[in-house]
């Protein structure tokens, strides 16, 4: 496999069934990236050298997933230039409401482009990772536009099924 473009980090192994739809995406776009538990909480300093690394390595998107009190899309946006992705995972206590107020309400200079609570939010985060790489890399787009045009040809032939 070439070399990861997005880095798909979360914050615990129990966040993947979540994070898997994002690179059930990017598996299917045949968009590089890696995958890796990185916590702002519990593993801080990995959460610092991973952002403050992620540039240099050749990544150009990260998609973070995390879930309750989710700093870590935040805390990595405020450690890189890259663009970053939050999903918020739902949360048992509340249903991923307090996922997604962590990682939507940013100060501003610091950006995380937040997505939908869970399954839909995922997927959300994969295309929109490999719609910015699509700029640059015309095989992604080419599979972007394929991908969208599939939709619309699903949508306009549902009608049949009714
Ligand atoms: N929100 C964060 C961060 C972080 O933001 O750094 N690290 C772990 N967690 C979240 O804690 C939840 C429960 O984790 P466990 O299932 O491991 O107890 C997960 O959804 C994880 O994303």
């Amino acid at each position: 496999m070439s070399k990861p473009l997005v880095g798909v980090i979360m914050g615990s192994t129990s966040d993947w069934e979540t994070m898997q739809h994002a690179c059930n995406i990017l598996d299917e776009l045949k968009v590089p990236y890696e995958k890796k538990v990185v916590s702002a909480h519990r593993t801080p300093d990995l959460m610092f050298s991973y952002a403050e690394s992620a540039k240099d390595r050749g990544l150009k998107v990260i998609i973070a997933g995390a879930g309750g009190a989710a700093h870590l899309p935040g805390m990595v946006a405020a450690k890189t230039t890259l663009p970053v992705i939050g999903v918020p995972v739902q949360s048992k206590a509340l249903n991923g409401l307090d996922s997604l107020l962590s990682i939507v309400q940013m100060p501003g200079g610091i950006p995380v482009a937040t997505v939908a609570i869970g399954k839909a939010g995922a997927e959300n985060a994969g295309l929109l990772a490999s719609q910015m790489l699509a700029n640059q890399f015309s095989k992604i787009d080419e599979a972007v536009q394929a991908r969208r045009e599939a939709i619309t040809k699903r949508v306009l032939e549902s009608s049949e099924d009714l």
